[in-house]
């Protein structure tokens, strides 16, 4: 069963679908601490989905309850109009979803080609004989998986430094290799834990040029946490607020940007 809402395309001519994800009176808490508190939204087949707000309100253990690190102790999370049933990230992956970390998680001895290529294992299915004998289905695995890793290395404008291993890169060029991997697992929700973060001006308008592309030209839905009130407005479809584990706000940009709440909350204060 799907939830019925009204499909409508964007002032750019995107297509946004039906509820993808639905996230429903979630509750998490560590121990004594609360991190997320009844919070319900949803994000749409399509959509470029924000989860903002000051530090520590709970956006993070938010992204690692929908990539399935976290099981919430209260509420629903329920993908394509089916309920999830408690599932391990491996699973959750199969099902179409990845994600980038706040902190850069890449194999830095390794190329940036194989970094990219690790973001392929859920699709490799062919069995360790195959594999090692090099029959058919693997063979066939193989180039398909190439395929879509040259793809994609071609769609971020790093073949130049396919070769070079990851540790040598700078800051920039090593989340957008982040980007890559993810994008290699062919997700249709991709989640993107602060791509922005530690970035220079021109990183960031490369990394927000990214992240359009790849939603308007694979219809990738995508999910991001991201402090910099300019790319968030400029980029997102829709914006939650989270403060204190609550949900403060949740609307468009422009909604967003009137809500009291959320002035007085995040936007009315410094933050980087
Ligand atoms: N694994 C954990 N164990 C215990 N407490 C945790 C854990 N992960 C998060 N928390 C707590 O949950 C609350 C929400 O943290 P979370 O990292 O989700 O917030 P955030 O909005 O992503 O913050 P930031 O913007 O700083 O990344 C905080 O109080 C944090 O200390």
């Amino acid at each position: 069963m799907k939830d019925s809402v009204e499909p409508y395309v964007t002032d750019d001519g995107r297509l946004i679908g039906d509820v993808m994800l639905d996230l429903r009176n979630i509750t998490l808490r560590f121990g004594g601490v609360e991190a997320i508190k009844d919070i319900s939204f949803d994000i749409r087949e399509g959509e470029i989905r924000a989860i903002i707000g000051p530090n520590g309100g709970g956006k993070s253990s938010m992204l690692n309850i929908i990539s399935g690190f976290y099981k919430p102790q209260e509420g629903e999370v329920w993908f394509d109009g089916v309920e999830r049933p408690p599932m391990r990230p491996y699973k959750v992956a199969r099902q179409g979803i990845a994600r980038t970390f706040q902190n850069i998680a890449l194999f830095e001895g390794m190329s940036v080609l194989d970094n990219v290529m690790t973001g392929r294992l859920n699709h490799m299915k062919a069995g360790m004989f195959s594999q090692a004998m090099w029959l058919g289905k693997a063979e066939r695995e193989e180039v398909e998986n190439r395929e879509v890793v040259e793809r994609v290395i071609d769609f971020l404008e790093i073949q130049k430094i396919r070769k070079t291993p990851v540790g040598r890169l700078p800051y920039g060029l090593k989340k957008r290799v982040e980007l890559a991997r993810a994008l290699a697992a062919e997700p249709r929700l991709l989640l993107l834990d602060e791509p922005m973060a530690g970035m220079n001006v021109e990183e960031k308008e490369d990394m927000s040029r990214f992240i359009l592309d790849v939603n308007d030209e694979f219809g990738t839905t995508i999910a991001l946490i991201e402090h910099d009130m300019g790319v968030v407005m400029d980029l997102s479809d829709r914006v939650v607020v989270m403060d204190y584990g609550r949900k403060i706000g949740d609307g468009t940009p422009d909604e967003v940007r009137n809500n009291q709440d959320v002035i007085d909350a995040y936007l009315g204060v410094a933050h980087d």
